[in-house]
C-alpha cells in the first residue's frame, strides 16, 4: 500500500444505447486505487462493476467526453492502438469462469498469454514452469482444465493473468464459483501475490465475506454509482449508506439478530435503569476489559445477547447486542463513559420512563 495513485477514474460515464431504453451503466464515477492496494468493489448484480472495471483497461470506452482513465500515470484515452495494447498487457484479469481454453495443457494455456512477449521459446517455458510453481501447480503443467478443479483453474487464470508481469490484477467475481474453502485459499493466493510482487489488485465482488478477508480499501456500487468509498476498517465499523450495512450484515449478522434478541424476555421486559444498546468498537477496547470495567466501576452488569468479532486488518473489530443494568443513573454514567472511551453506542431500547 503506498499514497501513490496507480489508477485515476474520474468522471466516468457508460451509457448502453439500446433500442428501446439507455441503460446509465456507470454513472459519473470517480475512483483512486493507491499502488500496492487491494481495493474491493462490492455491489449487486448489475450495480455496473463489471463495466467499471472494464473501463480501466479501456475494453469498455466511457461515453463522455469529459472521462479520465489514468494508468500508472499514462492518459489512456489518449494513446494510440498499439501503445494501448501495451499497457493492456499490464494489467491482468481473471474471471469467475476461468475463460481457459478446453483442448491446450495448462502450460500452454498460460503460455499463449506470453505470445506477443518477444521472449524466446525457452524462456517461454522457463516463465510458465515459474508462474505454475508461484500459484501452487508445478505438477499439473501436462493436464488438461477438464482435469482440474475449480480452485486449480482458477490458479492457472492467475497464472495466466500475471504471465506478462502486470502491476494490476483485476479479478472480476473470481471466487463466486467456488466453495468457501477454496475461495478462501485463492483469496489467500492473491493476498500472497499482493505482498510478494507489490500486485495492485481489484477484487469485484458480490460478498463482503472476500472483501473483508483480503481487501484494505472499499467501494460499494448502486445503479452504476458509487455510493461510498474509504478504508476498510472505516467503512466496516462506520458504514453510512443502507446498502452498505446491508452487505456488511451479511458477514456479521448483527442487524438481522436484532429482531430475535428484541424477541427475548429480558428486552420485552426492561426495568427502569436497564437499555438494550448496540456497542461498537474497532481496536484496542475489546469486550471483556470493557464490560469488567463497567461492573466495576459504575456496577453495571452487561448482558451479551448476541456479538460479533472480527480481526481486519490484524485489527480487531466489534459489535455487541447488550442489556445494561444499574440504577438509571449508574447507567448513564456508563454509557457516558463508553462514548468517551471510543465506543459507539447506539441505545435501541430503554426501560426508562420516557424511555425508547
Ligand atoms: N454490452 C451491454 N449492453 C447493454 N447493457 C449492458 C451491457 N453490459 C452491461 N449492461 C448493463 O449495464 C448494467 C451494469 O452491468 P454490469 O455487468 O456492469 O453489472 P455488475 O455489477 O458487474 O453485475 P454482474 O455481477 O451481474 O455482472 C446492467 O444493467 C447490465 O444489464
Amino acid at each position: 500500500m503506498s499514497d501513490q495513485p496507480i489508477i485515476e477514474l474520474k468522471n466516468i460515464d457508460v451509457i448502453f444505447k439500446e433500442p428501446e431504453r439507455e441503460v446509465r451503466a456507470v454513472d459519473d464515477v470517480q475512483l483512486s486505487i493507491n499502488k500496492g492496494d487491494i481495493f474491493g468493489i462490492v455491489g449487486y448484480s448489475g450495480a455496473g462493476k463489471s463495466t467499471l472495471v472494464r473501463v480501466i483497461n479501456l475494453l469498455q470506452r466511457p461515453t463522455n467526453q469529459a472521462a479520465v482513465v489514468k494508468v500508472n500515470g499514462a492518459d489512456l484515452l489518449k494513446l494510440n492502438a498499439k501503445e494501448l495494447r501495451t499497457k493492456r498487457r499490464k494489467i491482468g484479469m481473471i474471471f469467475q469462469h476461468f475463460n481457459l481454453m478446453n483442448a491446450l495443457t495448462i502450460a500452454d494455456n498460460v503460455d499463449f498469454a506470453l505470445k506477443k512477449s518477444g521472449l524466446s521459446k525457452v524462456e517461454r517455458q522457463q516463465r510458465v514452469a515459474e508462474l505454475l510453481e508461484l500459484v501452487g501447480l508445478a505438477d499439473k503443467s501436462h493436464d488438461y482444465p477438464s482435469q482440474l478443479s475449480g480452485g486449480q483453474k482458477q490458479r492457472v487464470g492467475i497464472a495466466r493473468a500475471l504471465a506478462n508481469r502486470p502491476d494490476i490484477l483485476i479479478s472480476d467475481e473470481a471466487t463466486s464459483a467456488l466453495d468457501p474453502k477454496t475461495t478462501a485459499s485463492i483469496l489467500g493466493l492473491l493476498a500472497d501475490l499482493n505482498r510478494k510482487l507489490g500486485l495492485t489488485i481489484v477484487l469485484i465482488t458480490h460478498e463482503m465475506d472476500a472483501v473483508k478477508q483480503i481487501c484494505n480499501r472499499v467501494a460499494v456500487m448502486d445503479a452504476g454509482k458509487v455510493i461510498e468509498e474509504g478504508d476498510l476498517l472505516q467503512v466496516f465499523s462506520q458504514p453510512r449508506a443502507e446498502l452498505t450495512k446491508d452487505f456488511i450484515d451479511t458477514t456479521t449478522h448483527i442487524q438481522s439478530s436484532l429482531a430475535v434478541v428484541e424477541q427475548q424476555a429480558i428486552v420485552q421486559n426492561l426495568q427502569p435503569g436497564e437499555v438494550l444498546v448496540q456497542l461498537g468498537y474497532v481496536g484496542a477496547a475489546t469486550d471483556q476489559p470493557l464490560i469488567t470495567t463497567l461492573y466495576k466501576q459504575f456496577n453495571v452488569s452487561a448482558n451479551i445477547l448476541f456479538g460479533n468479532l472480527e480481526i481486519l486488518q490484524d485489527t480487531p473489530v466489534g459489535q455487541l447486542l447488550v442489556v445494561l443494568s444499574g440504577t438509571p443513573k449508574e447507567t448513564q454514567q456508563a454509557l457516558r463513559f463508553m462514548q468517551e472511551n471510543d465506543v459507539q453506542v447506539t441505545v435501541l431500547k430503554s426501560g426508562d420512563k420516557g424511555g425508547n
